[in-house]
């Protein structure tokens, strides 16, 4: 096991996590909590050093939400943990509030999702609690070739057993306009039912959301430098001119995202190592346009989570041996 160090530019807490290094050149920042002690805040930035292990998630609590960084040998051993990770949450919420409210991207993500497909999960989680939404869909057939819907379903949906009507996919005989707003309207609903929470602003907070990052640091259909980073009324909004194909998509927006309970982004391969860098290290801080997408998801009270591979993290202390 080996650390290496990156800075953050906010306000961080001391950490709740766990670090125990044995074998390493760099000293670890954080101690091993007291069990029972509450954190101290620090306004100064902090070094954070981030472990390299499997099992030991390395947790930043940050002002506004905690944030951990988690980083595999192997995809398949990333797999293995967020279907546990998603099974924890989904017996926590599904006992605590009679509903699980999942939120999906497109892309790698589905892939990641399948080992929920297999024993013990299959027969142990209350699928017939799950309710599952798209936090950005194509605006396609449902059995068009590009549509998230159609991924996640053949991938994943199709093999467990969430009562269908509980699957919110878009209304595909709408051109993007009439697919947001009603994609909106169906996500009201929901609040009004009691089945989405509500925060205290009255935004819905999704129990938990199972994000990607596309090489560019875009996250759901939010691209970098595209005016839609900047919409704060609507929950759900659309884009004609997507850079990445399809052009025409509907999106969850950041107030949304931002108000979720739990965050998963799930990101490997070296292509991505570029953003993660910029996302995990801060950069300068230039202003909202230089941010990247990915760098905007910034939890009210929630926790975010990165599942990552080594390739992903490659970039983010350069000459330290994993
Ligand atoms: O509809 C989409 O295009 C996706 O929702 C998109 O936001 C995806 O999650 C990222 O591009 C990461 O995709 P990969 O994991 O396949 O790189």
């Amino acid at each position: 096991m080996a650390f290496s160090t990156v800075s953050l530019s906010k306000p961080l807490l001391p950490s709740t996590g766990i670090l125990r290094p044995s074998q390493t050149r760099l000293r670890p920042f954080f101690a091993r909590p007291v069990p029972g002690s509450k954190p101290r805040f620090s306004n100064k930035p902090l070094s954070i050093s981030i472990g390299f292990h499997r099992r030991q998630p390395v947790t930043m609590a940050a002002a506004t939400g905690s944030k951990q960084l988690t980083v595999f040998d192997a995809e398949e051993e990333l797999a293995v943990s967020l279907a546990k990770y998603t099974a924890k949450l989904s017996d926590k919420f599904t006992s605590e509030k009679g509903a699980f409210t999942v939120v999906l991207s497109g892309g790698s993500l589905i892939k990641a999702l399948r080992k929920l497909t297999e024993s013990p999960y299959l027969e142990s989680l209350e699928w017939s609690k799950w309710h599952v939404f798209w936090v950005d869909e194509r605006v396609v057939k449902k059995d068009h070739p590009d549509s998230n819907y159609k991924l996640a379903f053949d991938g994943f949906l199709s093999k467990v057993p969430i009562p269908r009507d509980q699957i919110y996919a878009i209304n595909d005989t709408l051109p993007p306009e009439g697919a947001a707003e009603d994609y909106e309207s169906c996500v009201k609903q929901l609040v009004w039912d009691h089945v989405i929470k509500v925060t205290t602003s009255g935004l819905p907070r999704f129990d938990l959301m199972l994000l990607g990052m596309g090489p560019d640091g875009h996250v759901a259909s939010l691209f970098p430098g595209h005016p839609l980073l900047k919409e704060t009324e609507k929950w759900v909004t659309y884009i004609k001119d997507s850079p990445k194909p399809p052009p025409e998509r509907i999106t969850f927006t950041f107030p949304i995202i931002n108000a979720s309970a739990y965050v998963a982004m799930v990101v490997t391969g070296s292509g991505k190592a570029g953003a993660v860098h910029k996302a995990l290290s801060g950069g300068e801080n230039t202003g909202l346009t230089d941010r990247l997408p990915v760098e905007m998801v910034e939890l009210e009270q929630g926790e975010f989570t990165w599942f990552t591979d080594k390739a992903a993290v490659s970039m983010l202390n350069e000459g330290t041996s994993l």
